[in-house]
């Protein structure tokens, strides 16, 4: 067989027998195989909708077609737009992962004085890989650019190198990827991927905090690509010295470098980013909008960006004639919504017990273990923190608990948190938690 058109030919026949051809046709006309090896299968298409849509529904489908064709599993990857070349192109193009994407570059970055010393670091470690900073720890809020500056650094190294292997990968990938490898006894495979990485690049490394096995894989990982003298970067949410369930020496290890801050961007890097964003849709916005939206969007710089793209939308359904007084009464509105949304009861419940480990029911219900009515605790606090709900209704959804109960257990996470910096960082992990799903 010809591989891979001709084994995807094989897997498309296959398919027919479990959709229809038009479904066929409409997600993978345009579908190319790029290869297939031991484990993984690598399929192409140019549109970015169809890959997210081929990944989320119809992987299972291919998969089962290549396992009636040899007999074995595969994992597949879907690649969309711009991704092929740098998955290609790479040294050994299997593990390596490479933003497809122009959108995170350093050009892209707009430079003031919250984030200037976190940028400087950033392009100094793209421009001379393992000779600057080793590793850098870039650290702030959400959304405020840490992942865009990785992305550039990824970037920038591999047009100056297009050999070296890049492997960028978030804290919580890196936990499930190692715990299905320890299921599946491939230790192994896993620490060659990451202990062999020219650039190591780590989003979100909190993650891997209070996580034990995570926690020694990634000592020995940074041990082997320090040692190897390789580029390592992590970004995370606090210095390493505010994340109290890490281990120490990983702690260590990431004071070793540079740690560097992002702040919230002030006034004017906000008017910079929210001029920059329109121009780049070639669109001119309002000074007297831009200044409201500069003014009310002070925290975060992917709220700025969702704000700017309604405008834009928006202006560009009004037409030009639309007048600065139309869209600045549409930007308040904008900014009421965002203030009565609030996120619910259940998802609060759903991250908690997500955290803890624990059946969402059990934790509603009347299980008494130490945990899990900690867990109820922890949840009871967090519903009356981050909604409306009075002390009655947060009862309700604890099977009717009475309102003495709830307060009581807030009372305790309340006091807790000043006692315990332990549970004071579970806290603000749950609420980043919940805060990630509605953005
Ligand atoms: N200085 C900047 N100039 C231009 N765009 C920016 C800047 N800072 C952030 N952005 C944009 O804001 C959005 C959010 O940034 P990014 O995803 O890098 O945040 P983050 O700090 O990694 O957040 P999280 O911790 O939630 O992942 C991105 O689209 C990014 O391009």
């Amino acid at each position: 067989m010809n591989l891979p058109a001709d084994l995807w030919a094989k897997v498309l026949s296959l398919m027919e027998g479990e959709m229809t051809a038009t479904t066929i046709n409409t997600w993978f006309d345009d579908a190319v195989a790029v290869s297939l090896d031991a484990n993984r299968f690598v399929l192409y298409t140019p549109s970015n909708f169809k890959r997210d849509i081929i990944q989320s529904r119809y992987v299972p489908v291919i998969q089962k077609a290549l396992y009636e064709l040899f007999s074995a599993e595969f994992e597949v990857v879907v690649l969309g737009e711009g991704e092929l070349e740098g998955y290609g192109k790479s040294a050994d193009a299997e593990d390596v992962f490479f933003p497809g994407t122009e959108e995170y570059t350093f050009e892209r970055f707009v430079v003031g004085s919250s984030n200037k010393f976190a940028h400087a670091a950033a392009l100094a470690v793209a421009e001379q890989p393992a000779q600057t900073y080793n590793p850098l720890f870039i650290y702030g809020e959400s959304g405020l650019g840490k992942t865009h500056l990785l992305y550039a650094i990824a970037h920038k190294i591999h047009k100056n190198h297009p050999e070296f292997r890049i492997v960028y990968i978030k804290g919580d990938s890196f936990t499930n990827e190692l715990i299905q490898a320890i299921r599946e006894g491939r230790n192994q495979e896993f620490r060659e991927k990451y202990r062999y990485a020219d650039v190591f690049l780590m989003d979100d490394v909190q993650f891997i905090a209070g996580k034990e096995s995570s926690q020694e894989e990634m000592f020995h990982t940074f041990n082997s690509l320090y040692e190897a003298g390789r580029q390592i970067v992590f970004t995370a949410d606090r210095p390493p010295k505010e994340m109290l369930r890490l281990d120490d020496r990983l702690r260590t290890r990431f004071e070793w470098g540079l740690p560097v801050d992002i702040q919230p961007p002030d006034y004017e890097t906000r008017v910079a980013i929210i001029k920059n964003k329109a121009i780049r849709r070639g669109m001119n916005l309002p000074d007297p909008v831009l200044q409201y939206i500069a003014e009310n969007i002070t925290s975060n710089v992917r709220q700025i960006e969702g704000t700017v793209n309604k405008i834009l939308a928006f202006q560009e359904l009004m037409g030009e004639s639309v007048d600065v007084d139309t869209v600045t009464r549409a930007v308040r509105d904008m900014f009421k919504d965002k203030a009565e949304f609030l996120p619910s009861p259940d998802v609060i419940i759903d991250e908690v017990s997500k955290f803890y480990n624990i059946d969402a029911s059990a934790l509603r219900g009347q299980s008494r273990t130490k945990d899990t009515a900690l867990a109820r605790q922890i949840a009871m606090y967090q519903i009356r923190r981050m909604t409306n709900l009075s002390l009655k209704e947060i009862g309700k959804e604890f099977e009717g608990r009475d309102h003495a109960t709830v307060m009581h257990s807030i009372d305790r996470i309340e006091k807790l948190t000043k006692q315990s910096p332990e549970i004071a960082e579970v806290i603000k992990d749950i609420n980043a938690n919940i805060n990630a799903r509605y953005e």
